[in-house]
């Protein structure tokens, strides 16, 4: 059993309810069982502050997705706790809690905490464990899920040994004059705060968080209310494998209250992974110390050159589909050239797509639009003229999925090129559905310019893919665009967001990466010039006043 006796500071004395830990073989860290979270059971979760797990005065219920079953219980943190949330944060220095100048063993202490937290990952029960976990609150197919903790444990994996004090590399030009060098550091920001959405539970706030510890930052995490107890988990994972309990706090609960925890604390750097509405609002709170990884309006131009249909057909499908299409990267629209549209390729996805069932999770819970507001949009475009709908766009039948969250069909959508183009039509076609949704369009050689005018006419530029192994075509779409993962040749996808490459959005100076040790650098470090200048002084005769 581990017992919570700590209270929120200035708070009534609370009856603090003991959390069970799961011994049984995850060596004695994890504190909820993803098998038996249910309304008799509902798995609990603590805020973390200053080292210390603690409860919230109120705690909110949430439902299971796929029965509406309440079976979580998570603090629903007021703006009257905030205080030690601030305080916690306000007691970092800028100079973070280790730079090239402090603390350096604390670099090998992460390459060490990255080493074992990979080998914990590399077990068995603990990679079902949060693999089961993914499951239950953002379900997702097997495949999916594991792909998330597997692409998490080697982005651990990455970061062992001597490669997070590798991170902090930095550079030197000699001087004017003897004594003088200039040498680039990489410098923390001191307090950061770090804000992630409900799609990828574990993968994004661990890819993130660690990013930000690695370079000597200490971290607030708030991660959407109904997935944080998969980054809870985490964190006592991280603290079982070494990493000091007070270098991150969390906060579970409205993302309204993390706002306050913002404006009060004033973190010198906030990275954050979700919506358009949510990033823009922060980028002005912030005066703009902000990164972002907002929306993902992501295209894919099938170039003229057919070949290998069964398998453009396939990906197409993934990166429409899987995962409900709830990835900032799934394909939003499909720029189909007419002669892949003549070989058959919109019926292969067809027959694809409407293999999809709620049984294995191939389709799912739709946690951010509700099912009418995705049969409304898709209602939407079939208003324009010659548009028609290729499948899907009815409800899914035979389910418990509760009303809260979208239930829906894989569902396509054709638009005529020329009609999408129009202004009356152009921004209700290049809105983000986060759902199992997407717009195909069909263009013919002569219209390849407005192809690339609608991809320059979106607002935002995440992933793009552009499949085609005719290098003279695929060198003209990349010289025209700007989408900052982009993925060409005929195996080219929109999706995938592995530790093995950047991810992140380009054209815009706010835009984040995520995954790789440029992504790191660019978010959790900025920049310090030190210019050494010990001497020898010249002659006092030969200094010349100007
Ligand atoms: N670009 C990327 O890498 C990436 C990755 C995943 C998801 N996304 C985007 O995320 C969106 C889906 O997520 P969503 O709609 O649930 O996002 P959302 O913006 O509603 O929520 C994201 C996070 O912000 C928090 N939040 C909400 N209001 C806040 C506020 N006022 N201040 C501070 N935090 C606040 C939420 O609690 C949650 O943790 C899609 O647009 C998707 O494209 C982008």
């Amino acid at each position: 059993m581990l017992w919570h006796h700590a209270r929120p500071l200035g708070k009534a004395p609370m009856v603090v309810r003991p959390l069970v830990q799961i011994v049984c073989n995850l060596s004695g860290w994890a504190t909820v069982d993803p098998e038996a979270m249910n309304s008799s059971a509902p798995a609990e979760c603590r805020n973390l502050v200053g080292g210390r797990w603690l409860p919230s005065t109120t705690s909110r219920q949430l439902p299971d997705p796929l029965t509406g079953e309440k079976f979580l219980e998570v603090p629903h943190t007021q703006p009257d706790e905030i205080g030690p949330f601030v305080q916690s944060l306000r007691s970092v220095p800028k100079s973070g809690l280790h730079n090239p100048l402090k603390e350096p063993e604390r670099y090998l202490l992460y390459g060490d905490v990255s080493f074992r937290v990979a080998a914990e990952l590399r077990r068995p029960e603990v990679e079902r464990f949060f693999m089961r976990l993914i499951q239950r609150v953002a379900p997702k197919s097997i495949a999916q899920a594991l792909g998330e903790v597997r692409v998490t444990r080697k982005f651990f994996e990455n970061f062992s040994g001597d490669q997070v004090r590798f991170l902090a590399r930095g550079f030197t030009n000699p001087g004017d004059h003897l004594g003088q060098m200039s040498s680039g550091n990489r410098w923390p920001y001191g307090p950061v705060a770090l804000i992630t959405p409900f799609n990828f539970p574990l993968e994004i706030p661990a890819l993130q968080l660690m990013g930000a510890l690695y370079m000597g930052n200490k971290a607030l995490l708030h991660v959407d209310q109904r997935v944080s107890v998969v980054a809870e988990q985490l964190l006592r994972l991280l603290h079982h494998c070494g990493a000091p309990p007070t270098d991150v706090d969390l906060l579970h609960g409205p993302g309204t209250t993390m706002a306050d925890v913002i404006k009060a604390a004033e973190p010198r750097s906030t990275l954050f992974t979700g919506s358009q509405r949510v990033a823009e609002w922060l980028a002005v709170e912030t005066h703009g110390k902000v990164f972002l990884e907002d929306a993902g309006f992501d295209w894919k131009i099938l170039g003229p050159d057919v070949r290998d249909l069964d398998y453009v057909a396939w990906q197409c499908d993934q990166d429409a589909y899987a995962c409900s299409g709830q990835k900032c990267s799934a394909q939003s629209i499909l720029f189909a050239h007419s002669n892949w549209v003549t070989a058959g390729l919109l019926d292969r996805i067809t027959d694809l797509a409407t293999r999809r069932k709620l049984a294995n999770l191939t389709v799912g819970p739709v946690l951010s639009w509700t099912t009418k507001s995705i049969l409304d949009h898709t209602k939407r475009l079939l208003q324009i003229p010659g548009a028609k709908l290729l499948f899907g766009g009815k409800p899914l039948s035979g389910h418990s999925i509760p009303e809260v969250y979208g239930a829906v069909e894989p569902t396509a959508v054709f638009v005529p090129l020329e009609q999408a183009l129009l202004p009356e039509h152009f921004g209700v076609v290049t809105t983000e559905v986060f759902g199992p949704f997407q717009v195909v369009t069909e263009w013919q050689d002569s219209q390849l310019p407005q192809v690339l005018d609608a991809c320059e006419r979106m607002s935002h530029h995440l992933t793009a893919a552009v499949v085609s192994n005719d290098i003279n075509f695929v060198q003209h779409v990349l010289g025209n665009t700007v989408n900052g993962t982009t993925y060409v040749g005929i195996r080219a996808r929109t999706t995938g967001a592995p530790q093995n490459h950047w991810f992140g959005p380009a054209g815009d100076p706010r835009g984040a990466g995520i995954g790789t040790p440029e992504a790191i650098r660019l978010v959790w470090s900025c920049h310090r010039e030190i210019i050494t200048d010990f001497g020898p002084v010249p002659p006092a005769a030969s200094l010349v006043q100007s």
